[in-house]
This record gives structure tokens, C-alpha cells and sequence, in this order.
């Protein structure tokens, strides 16, 4: 075991939703007999010790001491409290806790801003019960963006051989064109390449980018945001060394043929990227903001109510999200303090 002054991560996990399966996740990770020392939840204590007993899995529950060594795994825990409104039964929100959700992202984003923490993993959160509590609220991606004040971050999902980001995220489908600037899009090439360079080491990124329209507007007849929007930014970017291929028609970019000359690509919106990243790595997928001045990865899965509470979710995509924020750790630019 290291010293918290030697440590290089400590990762601060949000479990989301508590009548969701984020806190069946941890706990049953929490069973591992391996005991390691870069883990802490920021949750409440509570309600993780009564959905322990609900699973079956007794949990001791020791709080977060700052300074002092955590432990998680041969059924300890050990966390920053956040108390909740309500306790809720598994499967069933209540709208009361939405204030509990956003304070454990705000405790987590406070600690890794002041380098206490190395990088924040979240669990899910169900935008809807958090909007019907009455505030609006589209994302982690986006609330955290608003917490750190950047003007603009990207998400990305990974899972093994395929990186997929997005040029927009939670909006409705019919606003996307209307998004889809210059700008915008030169933000986001921007933050993705120089997060492929950070955080993966890769220098000068290749990256397939996704035209909007059917077929990449074939030429303007069948939409021009490819020769309005993205080819001139794409041109801007290579004139400056950039590798970028397309916009390619999305329906044969995710190809073999070429996805094994790309390190990631670029999606326009939600649904072109992320129903082929889920198809090849549901369950053992990363979702990574890019962007921001902290590292966040998460779950590639929501609430899942349905299970909340059974045992049977399966914990691969949090393990993922745990290994790469470990990974990501490694090359922060800086020591925690
Ligand atoms: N990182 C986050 O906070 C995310 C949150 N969400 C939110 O979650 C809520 C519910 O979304 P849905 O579309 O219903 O997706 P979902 O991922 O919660 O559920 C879809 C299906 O996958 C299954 N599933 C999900 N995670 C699983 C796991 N770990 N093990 C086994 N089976 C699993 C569920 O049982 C369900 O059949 C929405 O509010 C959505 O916005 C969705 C994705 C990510
Ligand atoms: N489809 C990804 C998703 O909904 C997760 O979004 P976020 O809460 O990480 O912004």
C-alpha cells in the first residue's frame, strides 16, 4: 500500500440514481477480495448499507477521511456522505433526491478540481426524474461542462477497437442541423484530437468523420450540410496536419475496411455513433468526457430499474470505466494533493 502523499489516483465514484443499479454495481464490485486503496464513493451511507442488505452483499461502510488511507473490496466501502431527501425502494425514483444527484457530482467535481481526487467515474443518472423534479438537466456530459465552465466538451464512448465521439449530444434530433456549425465542429475536432494526444498518447490521431446526411448528401442532393459545415472544417484541420477521412457516409464508415485505419471517429449526433458502439461492446464499453479539466469516465449503461436491486447487473462496463479513469490517472499532468 502507498501513502496518500505517494498516491497518483484516487478515483471518487458517483453511483447515480440510488434506485438505480449504480449502487448494486459498486457494492457488488465491493465483494472482490482484492483490497485496494483508490476507490471512495461520495453517496449516502445509508442507502448503500440498505441495498447491501437487499442484495444480500453486507457491506461495512467507513467514511472518508481526507488524508487518510480508503479501502474498497472484502465488503468494505468507504464513503464521502451525502445524505439523501428519501430513502427509495429499488426500481422506484423519487423526484426528492434530484438535489442529492447533483450534489454528489458537485462534491466529486470540487475534489477533483482542488487535486484530491484523480478523476471522477460516475454511475447513471435518469435525466427524466431529475427534469420532473423540476430542473433541467440533459446529462452528466453537459453538467459537468456547465460545473467546470468550458465553453465545450466532447463525449466519447470506447470499448475495445472501436473509439466513437460525437459532434452533439442530448438534443432532439430535429435540432441537429441547426447545431452542427463551424464552429462547433471546429471546437470539437479541436478538444478531440488534443485529448487523443493527452490522455491516449496518440500523437496525431486518424479520425473517420461521419458525414450528417444519407450517403454524405451525395454531392448536395441529398442535404449540404457536408459541403456547407464540415468540409470546410475538415480542410481547416488538415491544412494544419490533422489525419482526417470524410465526411464518409455513415452507413459504410463502421466498416472493417475502415475503421482499421481510424483511431476514433466522429459521429454528428447520438444515435449515428452510439447504436453501433453498443452493438460491438455493450457492457464493457467507456463513456470519456473529453474537454474538461478533470478526468470523468462513466457507465455505458443507464438506470436500469429493472434489475436494480436482483444482483444480476452486470458490473463490466463500471470495471471499464474504472480501469481507464486509472489509466487516464496515469498521465495527469500533475500530483494530487
Ligand atoms: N451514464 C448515464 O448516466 C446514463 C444514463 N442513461 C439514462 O438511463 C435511463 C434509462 O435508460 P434506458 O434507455 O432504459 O437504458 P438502460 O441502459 O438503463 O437499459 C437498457 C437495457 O439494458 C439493460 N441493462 C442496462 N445496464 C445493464 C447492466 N449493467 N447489466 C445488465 N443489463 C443492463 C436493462 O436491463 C435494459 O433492458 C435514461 O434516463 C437514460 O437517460 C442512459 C445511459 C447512460
Ligand atoms: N448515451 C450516453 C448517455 O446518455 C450518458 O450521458 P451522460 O450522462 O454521461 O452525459
Amino acid at each position: 500500500m502507498t501513502s496518500s502523499r505517494e498516491k497518483r489516483a484516487l478515483l471518487a465514484i458517483t453511483p447515480g440514481e440510488p434506485a438505480g443499479i449504480g449502487p448494486d454495481l459498486c457494492i457488488q464490485l465491493a465483494q472482490s477480495a482484492h483490497l485496494r486503496d483508490d476507490i471512495i464513493l461520495i453517496a449516502d451511507p445509508e442507502m448503500l448499507t440498505r441495498r447491501a442488505e437487499e442484495l444480500g452483499m453486507p457491506c461495512e461502510i467507513r467514511h472518508y477521511q481526507r488524508g487518510e488511507r480508503p479501502c474498497f473490496g472484502q465488503g468494505v466501502l468507504t464513503v464521502y456522505p451525502v445524505a439523501m431527501a428519501v430513502q427509495v425502494e429499488p426500481g422506484v425514483p423519487q423526484t426528492a433526491n434530484a438535489q442529492y444527484l447533483l450534489d454528489t457530482l458537485r462534491q466529486a467535481v470540487n475534489g477533483c478540481q482542488r487535486r484530491e481526487f484523480s478523476a471522477l467515474v460516475t454511475g447513471p443518472l435518469h435525466k427524466g426524474v431529475i427534469n420532473e423534479a423540476g430542473i433541467s438537466f440533459t446529462g452528466h456530459t453537459e453538467f459537468l461542462q456547465h460545473l467546470a465552465g468550458r465553453e465545450r466538451v466532447v463525449m466519447m464512448l470506447a470499448t475495445e477497437g472501436l473509439r466513437v465521439a460525437l459532434a452533439t449530444t442530448h438534443i432532439p434530433l430535429k435540432l441537429v442541423s441547426t447545431a452542427l456549425t463551424q464552429e462547433r465542429l471546429s471546437q470539437v475536432l479541436s478538444i478531440l484530437i488534443s485529448d487523443m494526444k493527452t490522455w491516449f498518447g496518440i500523437q496525431t490521431p486518424r479520425i473517420l468523420v461521419a458525414g450528417l446526411n444519407p450517403h454524405a448528401g451525395e454531392g448536395g442532393h441529398m442535404g449540404r450540410e457536408e459541403i456547407d459545415v464540415i468540409e470546410p472544417v475538415l480542410d481547416h484541420f488538415r491544412n494544419q496536419g490533422a489525419e482526417l477521412i470524410g465526411p464518409l457516409p455513415a452507413d459504410t464508415l463502421f466498416t472493417p475496411k475502415w475503421l482499421a485505419q481510424a483511431d476514433a471517429v466522429l459521429a454528428m449526433y447520438h444515435d449515428q455513433g452510439l447504436p453501433v458502439l453498443k452493438y460491438k461492446g455493450f457492457g464493457n464499453a467507456v463513456n470519456i468526457t473529453l474537454g474538461l479539466p478533470f478526468i470523468r469516465t462513466s457507465v455505458d449503461h443507464g438506470t436500469a430499474f429493472d434489475l436494480a436491486g436482483s444482483g444480476d447487473a452486470d458490473t463490466g462496463s463500471l470495471q471499464t470505466a474504472i480501469t481507464v479513469a486509472l489509466e487516464m490517472s496515469a498521465n495527469l499532468p500533475y500530483s494530487l494533493s
